[in-house]
């Protein structure tokens, strides 16, 4: 496994319109994009750009809210109810390749990969193999960076 660029921090929150006022406000972000619903991973979803000096595109702050239903991050919620630090995402060229490289090395892929919040497929490693923390992994758009 070759690590590759760090995409976004997933930082579960319980109200994305409260998390977006302290990022304006206390941390100076000037560009945050508009929330959205995904329904198929049961979170809303709101990304933090953080600035670069190159022009390229820097690491996000991936917000996180649960969405009815959602079990994951209302869990993680319940033990961290002012929100925290979720997940860590790095980019891969390839998620097959990627996938069978974890499995190779007896980590645990969480489900089978799918579209996640930039348009290209994900996945998950449990946090219990990543030295404590959840890791998600995502193709790279084609044509970015
Ligand atoms: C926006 C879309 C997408 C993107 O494109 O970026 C996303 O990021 S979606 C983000 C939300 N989706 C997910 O998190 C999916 C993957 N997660 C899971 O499958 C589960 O949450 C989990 C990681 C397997 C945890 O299982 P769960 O049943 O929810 O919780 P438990 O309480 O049983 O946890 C077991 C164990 O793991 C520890 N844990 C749980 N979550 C985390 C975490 N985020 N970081 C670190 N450790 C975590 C938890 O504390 C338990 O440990 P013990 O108490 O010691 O047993
Ligand atoms: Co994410």
């Amino acid at each position: 496994m070759k690590l590759g660029r760090l995409n976004h921090i997933g930082v579960a929150t319980p109200s994305i319109a409260d998390s977006i006022v302290f990022y304006r406000e206390v941390m100076g972000a000037t560009k945050i994009h508009e929330p959205f619903d995904l329904p198929e991973q049961g979170v809303k979803v709101c990304f933090v750009d953080t600035p670069t000096d190159t022009g390229l595109n820097g690491t996000q702050i991936e917000l996180i809210e649960p969405l009815p239903g959602n079990t994951s991050i209302a869990g993680f919620l319940e033990k961290n109810p002012a929100g925290g630090q979720h997940h860590m995402c790095y980019e891969v060229p390839d998620i097959h390749a990627a996938k069978a490289e974890f499995e190779a090395m007896g980590k645990r892929v969480l489900g089978e990969p799918r579209i996640g919040a930039h348009g290209t497929p994900i996945f998950f490693v449990h946090p219990k193999d990543m030295g404590g923390v959840l890791t998600e992994i995502m193709e790279t758009p084609k044509g970015a960076h």
